[in-house]
């Protein structure tokens, strides 16, 4: 079957800096997959390129048989393509519920009507029903991370790509998060979560793939790539127990 998403021997290069090379990946629809590595290693601009804000210097990039290459942000948010931000970016002056409707009307293209009832569904979904009147601004990180969560995933997407979205957080908070992203996510959602935030990922992914060293050092099941020998080196740094 035709995988949803393939990266066909991708590069960046920033200038003369070269972020990575020939990365090849295929996902599935439906699938789960965290992505470790290193600050810098490229996990934000591979999202970035993904998403269409970046263009490839190099490969190809496919999304349900269409060439994502050199698609605008917008045609490949309507594409069925969401995502969040490792830093929040709300409009901070508008309020929780009108974030919502503007992800809904020029983020997915619903007309005001649809975006209202969809809003209305997705501030259900991610808790922040009580708030949906407040400012942006006024949001503790936990909100500002659901409602970041809640622009994303009120255009039903087909896939999610979520970029550090447990950074910051308690523990405790972590868990609101995953029971959150268990609610807006059907299992037909495929989702591609970069996060450094270990043990919150793990609970949530089917699998993990490794970026470092300017490519993918490995991807599989969790606890065969938190085993692999190159990944405790590189990734951990150290010999001790993951
Ligand atoms: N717009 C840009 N212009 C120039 N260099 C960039 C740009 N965006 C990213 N880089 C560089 O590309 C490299 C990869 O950055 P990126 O943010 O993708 O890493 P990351 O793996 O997401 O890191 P972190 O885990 O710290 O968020 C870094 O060296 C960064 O400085």
């Amino acid at each position: 079957m035709q995988p949803l998403l393939e990266l066909r021997e991708v590069s960046k290069s920033f200038g003369g800096i070269e972020v990575f090379t020939d990365i090849s990946l295929e996902l599935a629809a439906g699938t789960r997959l965290g992505v470790l590595g290193p600050n810098g290693a490229g996990k934000s601009t591979m999202f970035n390129l993904i998403s269409g804000l970046h263009r490839p210097s190099g490969g190809k990039m496919i999304y349900q048989g269409q060439d994502l290459t050199t698609m605008k942000p917008w045609t490949v948010c309507r594409a069925g393509i969401g995502r969040t931000f490792q830093i929040p970016q709300p409009f901070v002056d508008m309020t929780v519920l009108d974030n919502i409707i503007v992800g809904c009307t020029a983020g997915a293209g619903l007309n005001l009507h649809e975006a209202r009832d969809r809003a209305t569904e997705i501030l259900d979904l991610t808790g922040l029903g009580d708030h949906a009147g407040k400012l942006a601004r006024d949001l503790g990180l936990l909100d500002l991370k659901r409602l970041e969560l809640a622009k994303a995933a009120a255009m039903k997407p087909k896939l999610l790509l979520l970029d550090e979205i447990a950074g910051g957080l308690t523990e405790a908070e972590c868990g609101t998060l995953l029971d959150i992203l268990n609610h807006v996510t059907g299992r037909d959602t495929a989702v591609i979560w970069i996060e450094h935030v270990v043990h919150a990922l793990t609970q949530f992914v089917d699998e993990i793939a490794v970026l470092a060293d300017k490519r993918i050092i490995t991807r599989g099941e969790i606890d065969t790539v938190l085993a692999n020998d190159e990944v405790r080196q590189l990734y951990f740094g150290a010999e001790e127990e993951v």
